[in-house]
């Protein structure tokens, strides 16, 4: 599904709030716009289909009871910018639905009231996407919204679960809004059920198939159904429903296999492999030479094993990506990791074993990611189908509503089930969406080559990966293949130590950065970098923002390519780097990261590069490295660049740039005739690149 973001509507200053309006639109107004509407309304199936995420500012909680518990008021009583609490409206849709952000029906009520009623956030998989005509639906705890004219109001319903379906032999319904069942039989609502099915329209097939169920007693009739409705369920990817249905088409005879066939691909699809796996195991025991069940059953032991031992083909992986094909089949391996409270926040991510630099910490499935990777895209298509999914199969909510929400007042019933479906509060969606989401490119591979760097990146949810803290010296780096999260330790990590990752690339001002957590996840850093650059007097980093303006403007912020730079601007922004570095307390930064000196040091290493002067170009590749935290000897000294990472302490920050500056190390110790030095640069600069990629690959990518 495309994605376009709607601009939520204001609420309006004409209307009267808490007041019955004086004039609202009449039916015969209503529907005459209404068609008016209709005849523009872009019906092609590949039309983007707006979202319209919500602004947490303007949260209200979903309803969480039952529409037999409310008082049912008539249209004729709803007051103006008012939610209607402990109320409720039942009402007939009288008009055909125009799908926009969300579908606004006109809709009566039984006493002949008519208004308009807009729903939002319905999955595709609904019908409740576009009432259909003639449908009856309840409205639990109604908000009722101006639109700006005087006498212009909708019935808006953003909480998913706040609109109900009703059957239509409900008691609930009034008797004048009652048609009474428009099919009579068990065997008329399967056959419009296959019907919808054949033209493709699952969800109209769900529903009939759900009456057809309702309309018969005859466990041989229903258990064919069950397993028709399982197999449209499957396509709709709603898999809590598709598993229960094909459990329930079981007989007792050996035709039951189908039953845990396709209960075994609905576990499939909820990533429960173990459970998957039993299913298809009993399937295969009935039916041992189905080849069907045969290959869904090995696909499934690959995933455990993937989840038991941690061994990927990343290069296969990677091959496998296409702009269509971003979600892998893979299983997860979390086995190295556990949850527990942190001392930072709330729970945080922990080592549950030794790990020595460059492993694997854990590899995770998105549990939700869309295909969508436009960056002005990419937030309302998560918030989407984060909203669809928790609808789709509640068995989700466990995982993802047991996520940080920074603060949002929870009913606690998120989840339950009421009136047969799962309560999702649309705004608690939005505000963990907020604090658990990670930016996602197709390939960080592929994003380190200069000649990519497009900014295309999706959001995803991982909520394994969303448990750990932020730090900005962090002992994991995380990389992207698809919707796989490849994470990495840093350094060697004890069993029992924290891990942390680092939210977004830190920015150099500690002032600016911890802004930049604060208004974005609402905590300031305490780790060990931010912690020593917070004792430093302000005017000390006054000096660092002043002299590093200085040499962004002397440099133009650009880095020298081949070109030769002049002696005297070398000179110049040698003076600088120096001051700059002088700007540096040795007792607040001692052994820390120096983000402000990497620019300069970046700069001279290029420039020097340029003049083909290698032993300046070792001076500053030196620099670079000990500025990103890593432990360097002095320019005499022989070392091995390959402990960095192990040799360095607690605080290195490890990013591409430690990888290339290693690769311009190697080159210029090769010219200088150092081999081994050079071997040994080149060696940690491809240890380097695991890290950042999260497997081994070709450091000539970055040439690239
Ligand atoms: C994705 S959650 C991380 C997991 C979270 N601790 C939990 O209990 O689920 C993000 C939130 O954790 C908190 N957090 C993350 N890193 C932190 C840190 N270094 N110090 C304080 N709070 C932090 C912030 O409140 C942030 O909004």
């Amino acid at each position: 599904m495309a994605v376009v973001v709607a601009t939520p509507t204001m609420a309006s200053t004409k209307a009267n709030p808490g007041a019955v309006p004086s004039r609202r639109l009449g039916k015969e107004e209503l529907t005459k716009t209404h068609k008016a509407h209709l005849k523009k309304q872009d019906n092609s199936p590949h039309a983007p289909r707006a979202v319209k995420q919500p602004v947490l500012s303007d949260a209200y909680p979903a309803s969480t009871k039952s529409i037999r518990e409310l008082e049912i008021i008539p249209l004729s009583e709803l007051r103006a910018e008012t939610h209607h609490r402990g109320k409720g409206i039942i009402v007939k849709a009288i008009s055909a639905p125009f799908v926009g952000a969300g579908a606004v029906s006109i809709v009566e009520d039984e006493f002949g009231n008519a208004d308009k009623l807009a729903i939002y956030n319905q999955a595709d998989s609904s019908i409740l996407s576009g009432v259909p005509e003639g449908c009856v639906v309840a409205v639990k705890e109604p908000y009722y919204k101006n639109n700006g004219a005087e006498d212009d109001f909708m019935i808006c319903v953003d909480h998913p679960s706040d609109v109900i379906l009703l059957r239509f032999t409900d008691p609930i319904i009034p008797e004048s809004l009652r048609l009474g069942p428009l099919l009579k039989t068990a065997e008329d609502w399967r056959n419009a059920a296959d019907r919808a099915f054949i033209e493709k329209d699952f969800p109209t097939s769900v529903f009939c198939y759900s009456e057809a169920l309702e309309a018969s007693e005859d466990a041989a009739f229903k258990a064919p159904i069950h397993t028709k409705r399982a197999g449209v369920n499957l396509i709709l990817g709603r898999y809590d429903a598709a598993k229960a249905d094909a459990l329930a088409s079981r007989t007792g005879g050996p035709q039951d296999w189908k039953a845990y066939y396709n209960a075994g691909r609905a576990a499939y699809g909820l990533c429960s492999y173990t459970e998957s796996h039993t299913l298809l195991t009993t399937a295969l025991d009935l039916n041992p030479t189905n080849a069907n069940i045969q290959k869904e059953h090995a696909r499934c032991q690959a995933r455990l094993r993937e989840e038991e031992t941690g061994a990927y083909d990343f290069p296969a992986m990677h091959a496998s990506l296409g702009p269509h094909a971003v979600h892998l089949d893979r299983g997860s391996f979390l086995r190295n990791t556990r949850v527990a409270e942190s001392a930072h926040h709330g729970r945080g991510l922990f080592a549950a074993r030794d790990l020595r630099a460059g492993d694997v910490v854990f590899v995770e499935k998105a549990t939700l990611m869309p295909n969508q990777y436009e960056p002005a895209r990419a937030s309302a298509a998560l918030y989407a189908l984060m909203v669809r999914q928790l609808c789709d199969n509640p068995s989700l909510a466990g995982h993802v509503l047991g996520l940080y929400d920074g603060g949002y007042e929870r009913s606690g019933e998120e989840g339950a089930v009421v009136d047969g479906v799962a309560v999702v509060d649309v705004f608690l969606v939005e505000a963990i969406r907020t604090k658990n989401c990670f930016s996602a490119p197709r390939s960080t591979l592929e994003d380190t080559r200069p000649s990519v760097r497009d900014g295309r990146q999706a959001k995803g949810l991982w909520v394994h990966a969303s448990r750990m803290n932020h730090n900005c010296v962090a002992n994991t780096m995380r990389s992207f293949v698809g919707d796989m999260l490849i994470s990495r330790a840093t350094r060697d990590i004890k069993e029992g130590e924290e891990l942390f990752q680092q939210y977004v690339p830190v920015k150099t001002m500690v002032d600016v950065r911890n802004k930049q957590f604060k208004d974005g996840w609402g905590f300031e850093c305490a780790c060990v970098l931010c912690t020593a650059e917070n004792r430093s007097p302000e005017a000390m980093l006054a000096k660092r923002k002043e002299l590093l303006a200085a040499v962004e403007k002397l440099c133009s912020k650009k880095m020298p390519g081949r070109e030769l730079i002049p002696d005297a601007k070398i000179r110049s922004v040698d003076r600088l780097a120096k001051q700059l570095e002088e700007a540096h307390e040795k007792d607040v930064y001692e052994g820390l990261p120096r983000l402000t000196l990497i620019y300069p040091c970046n700069w001279l290493v290029a420039a020097h590069r340029g003049r083909k002067n290698h032993g300046k170009v070792v001076k500053y590749a030196l620099k670079v490295l000990r500025n990103f935290g890593f432990k360097v000897p002095d320019e005499s000294e022989v070392w091995d660049p390959r402990e960095i990472y192990t040799k360095s302490g607690n605080a290195t920050l490890m990013t591409v740039h430690v990888v290339a500056t290693l690769r311009t190390l190697a080159e210029a110790y090769e010219a200088l005739g150092h081999k081994e030095m050079a071997e040994r640069c080149a060696e940690a600069a491809e240890f380097g690149y695991v890290l950042v990629t999260g497997s081994k690959n070709d450091l000539t990518t970055l040439d690239k």
